[in-house]
């Protein structure tokens, strides 16, 4: 690779040399989707910024930190790549110090308060932590001595009122590489600037302000240097993957480049920056953020929706794209959802053979099953396209639900359990990979919890099924039925409308009772179960009586 003096480079960005692994991905480096390059094998380094903890987590956070938990699920589980990921805790920062001032308590107490929350938030949201998280306040040695470093290499200079600022006229054309030509507007900051763009790494304290000590006074890092130096700390000189939000592109992604690459004299420090699209309240062009004050916490949307209906909202659109909030698109995600379990739990109950259907065309649906596997390998391969491969899931499940025609007897009909079973598999697979998990979902937690809610269940639907077929028992003579139901004893009318009864006041509970002909299964639901499935069934019960 290049080195930092070699300047013919400038902006370019150099195709690293190493392990191929196949897949694409858009860099905002190359401004271009590039073959993903890793420097090991089967290996790729990942740091990430992390938040700067001084409020709630809001939806805009968890929707980009489950955004990259999915892309990481996806290269470690699906194409065999170990991620080691480490994500920096701003712990020190203008905003946390002005929130402890107004709560009047110290700017650690506030920052620790909403670190735990934050990981709680995550691990409430399945996110995977990353291998480490690292406070900002731990690591002000490890600034200061790599600002210093900066300064010897010739691309930073202490102001004599003790700031410590970046020389960006010392790296000449290689500064913008993510936005070209960056004019002459910077941050405000001393006027002893020798650049209008050049920024701080390293704020001489205010009074009443934390500080530490330094070379150049007591002071407290920039945002920007720390990291560049606990990704340094972690990683060395080079780095796979950067990712963040995309606001942070400009200036903090730029600026992180500048340092390192000034610090470690290196042609390319990160070889890919991913960038990950923000999250709108629907109609609004701002982003959703702490700052404007429109935001919803994670935890108040957990009241209403589940973590896996989060991230299949996610999951419809690419990690790039912007991504709309509102009823309606969540509500599209919990259908998606919906559609996919309802498929499972019919497919299951034909496999146990408690629900009969007609032949399947089993060499379609093989070929189908076949079919969806490469082409969802393809899209994800392909910059982590996740709509489309949604798409493919869910078309094969559209394909399997129209052979599962349910019928009133299946006597000598060819089954096909193991076909179905194929695709239940595959189907738990990837939701598996992408973090969706169905059995361990909101109400097999409150399962586990209570114990034997579901042995209790369990008793209770067999006492149901028990009472319901003697009640739909046909008598032998057919003159002496009930006129609107011929065939059954009209004395045990009453036990069937109170099976149904029961069936229909369990549903909004979240059991979900479905009778197939003269025997039933059930679930328990997510979310508010749809009756529709039932009505289905009781119109093939009817015509089928
Ligand atoms: N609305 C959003 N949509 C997507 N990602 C977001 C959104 N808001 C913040 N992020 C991302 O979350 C991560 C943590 O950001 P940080 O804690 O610095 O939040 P922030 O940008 O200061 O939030 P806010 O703007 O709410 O004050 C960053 O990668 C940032 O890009
Ligand atoms: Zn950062």
């Amino acid at each position: 690779a290049c080195s930092f003096k070699c300047t013919s480079s400038g902006k370019r960005w150099i195709k690293p040399s190493g392990f191929d692994t196949g897949l694409k991905v858009f860099n905002s480096l190359a401004k271009q989707k590039e073959p993903l390059i890793l420097a090991r094998e089967g290996l790729a380094t990942w740091y990430s910024c992390g938040p700067t903890v001084y409020d709630h987590a809001h939806l805009g956070h968890a929707c980009s930190y489950i955004r990259f938990d999915i892309l990481q699920r996806i290269l470690s589980r699906l194409f065999g790549i170990t991620v080691v990921h480490a994500m920096v805790i701003t712990d020190i920062d203008d905003k946390i110090i002005k929130r402890s001032w107004e709560e009047n308590v110290s700017p650690t107490v506030i920052a620790r308060m909403y670190e735990e929350e934050f990981k709680r938030d995550m691990l409430s949201l399945k996110v995977t932590p990353p291998a480490v998280y690292v406070r900002v306040t731990e690591n002000v040695h490890h600034i200061v001595a790599f600002i210093e470093r900066i300064i010897r290499n010739g691309h930073a200079y202490a102001t004599k009122e003790g700031d410590v600022y970046f020389d960006i006229g010392s790296i000449g054309d290689r500064y913008g590489k993510f936005v070209g030509a960056v004019d002459a507007q910077g941050e405000p900051g001393s006027s002893d600037k020798r650049d209008q763009r050049d920024f701080a790494l390293w704020k001489r304290s205010k009074p009443q302000e934390p500080y530490w000590e330094s070379p150049w006074g007591r002071g407290r890092p920039g945002w920007h240097i720390e990291c560049s130096t606990i990704a340094s700390h972690v990683f060395g000189s080079q780095l796979d993957i950067h990712s963040g939000g995309i606001d942070l592109a400009f200036p903090h992604h730029e600026n992180e480049v500048a340092q390192s690459e000034a610090y470690h004299q290196c042609g390319q420090w990160a070889n890919y920056f991913l960038h990950s699209g923000h999250l709108h309240l629907k109609g609004s062009a701002e982003k959703m953020s702490k700052s404007l004050k429109n935001y919803i916490t994670v935890k108040d949307f957990l009241q209403s929706y589940s973590a896996n209906e989060f991230r299949m909202f996610c999951l419809l659109t690419k990690y790039r794209s912007a991504i709309d909030y509102s009823d309606d698109t969540l509500s599209e995600a919990r259908i998606s959802l919906g559609t996919i379990s309802t498929f499972i739990h019919n497919a299951q109950a034909y496999i146990k053979g408690q629900l009969h259907c007609s032949p399947v065309q089993e060499a379609v649906l093989w070929e189908r099953l076949a079919e969806t596997k490469s082409s969802l390998v393809k899209a994800l391969a392909d910059d982590f396209d996740t709509p489309r491969a949604i798409g493919a899931v869910m078309n094969l499940v559209y394909h399997g639900n129209c052979q599962l025609q349910p019928v009133s007897t299946s006597d000598g009909v060819t089954r096909s359990p193991a076909l179905f079973g194929a695709m239940v598999s595959y189907i738990q697979d990837v939701l598996d990979i992408f973090g969706i998990d169905l059995l361990h979902s909101k109400e097999a937690d409150v399962s586990s919890s209570c114990g034997r809610l579901k042995a209790v269940v369990e008793q209770l639907t067999h006492f149901r099924s028990e009472v319901r077929g003697f009640a739909l028992a046909r008598q032998n003579s057919a003159s002496a039925g009930s006129p609107s139901k011929p065939g059954l004893y009209p004395e045990r009318i009453p036990l069937i409308e109170a099976c149904d009864t029961l069936r229909n006041d369990l549903a909004p509970l979240g059991v979900l009772i479905k009778d197939r002909g003269a025997s039933s299964t059930w679930e328990i639901t997510e979310g508010k179960p749809s009756q529709k499935g039932q009505r289905d069934l009781d119109k093939d019960q009817e015509t089928s009586s």
